[in-house]
């Protein structure tokens, strides 16, 4: 299903072209529907006009009042001086969604004006390729109609979960953050397969091949994950002494804080941001 609306990212970031490119290649919609605009960063909107043959466009006010759906894509240390600048072009018949991490849709809606509908989402990076694990949630003023829009748009560039806002700190932790904590893994792999003499070409095809295998395991069984990895453990064999490992330097409980501690951070982007002066 093509959605007819025109889209406005501000932002051209990382997260913005994960989400144009899953668009995109999925026929969502239509390449000329879509304009990106920044803050000044010309060669980067260059790159994505020419990348995804979408608009680009300069001047953020124009792209603003031309669009049905603005989507914030911007730091959340941005997230002020952005809407500074463009709120009062912004109309009700608008939909605003936001990805900034930590922001809730009452201070969006609190700056914007009281009756601008907004969809607060996470994505993450995997939209590229249509496999994002997304959560959404809607602000005071969103409608039904409002929130399937939204989930259209998401499921084009993976799963959408629908959330209750006070989850959305928890589905940025795990779900948003969560492909960089796999990366890191997987840089960390990369180098033992070198240290223990593969080539690097050997190692990144090793581990590659063994994630997506992961994945598409987890997608085709019922089992739990400790079943899973008590299936590759023979007893005194080679899983077992690697697990031993982690769990010497208790990589479980590493993991709980490090999703705890970027829980608890974008709560706290939430709550440092000034409010804008109406
Ligand atoms: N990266 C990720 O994995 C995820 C990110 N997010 C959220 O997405 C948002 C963007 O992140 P990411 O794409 O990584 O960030 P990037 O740094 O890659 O991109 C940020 C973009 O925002 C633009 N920008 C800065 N200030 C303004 C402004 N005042 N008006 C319009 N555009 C502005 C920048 O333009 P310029 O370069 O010209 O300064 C740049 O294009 C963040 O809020 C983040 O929390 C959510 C889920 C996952
Ligand atoms: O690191 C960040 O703040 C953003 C939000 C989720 C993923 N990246």
């Amino acid at each position: 299903m093509q959605i007819n609306k025109k889209i406005t990212f501000l932002g051209a970031g990382s997260m913005a072209e994960a989400i144009i490119g899953g668009l995109i290649s999925r026929d969502i919609v239509a390449p000329h529907s879509i304009t990106a605009a920044n803050l000044q960063d010309q060669k980067r909107l260059n790159y994505i006009k020419e990348t995804y043959k979408i608009k680009t466009q300069a001047n953020r006010l124009e792209a603003t009042d031309s669009a049905d759906i603005i989507i914030l894509a911007m730091k959340p240390k941005n997230f002020h001086d952005a809407i500074s600048h463009i709120k009062h072009v912004i109309s009700k018949d608008q939909l605003i969604v936001s990805v900034i991490a930590g922001i809730p849709t009452s201070q969006i809606e609190e700056t914007l004006g009281e009756d601008i509908p907004v969809i607060r989402t996470m994505p993450n990076t995997s939209a590229k390729v249509g496999e994002s694990a997304s959560a959404i949630c809607r602000g005071k003023h969103a409608t039904d109609a409002h929130l399937f829009t939204v989930e259209t748009l998401f499921n084009a560039i993976g799963t959408v979960s629908i959330v209750e806002e006070a989850q959305m700190d928890a589905v940025t932790g795990i779900a948003g953050s969560g492909p960089a904590y796999f990366y890191y893994m997987i840089e960390a792999m990369e180098k033992a397969g070198c240290e223990a003499g593969l080539s690097e070409e050997q190692t990144h095809e090793l581990v590659r091949q063994t994630i997506i295998g992961v994945g598409k395991r987890l997608q085709n069984t019922s089992k739990s994950p400790k079943e899973l990895y008590q299936e590759v453990m023979s007893p005194g064999g080679t899983t077992e002494a690697g697990i031993h490992t982690l769990a010497k330097h208790h990589f479980q409980e590493t993991v709980q804080e490090a999703v705890g501690n970027a829980v608890t951070r974008s709560k706290e982007l939430g709550q440092s941001l000034p409010t804008i002066q109406k």
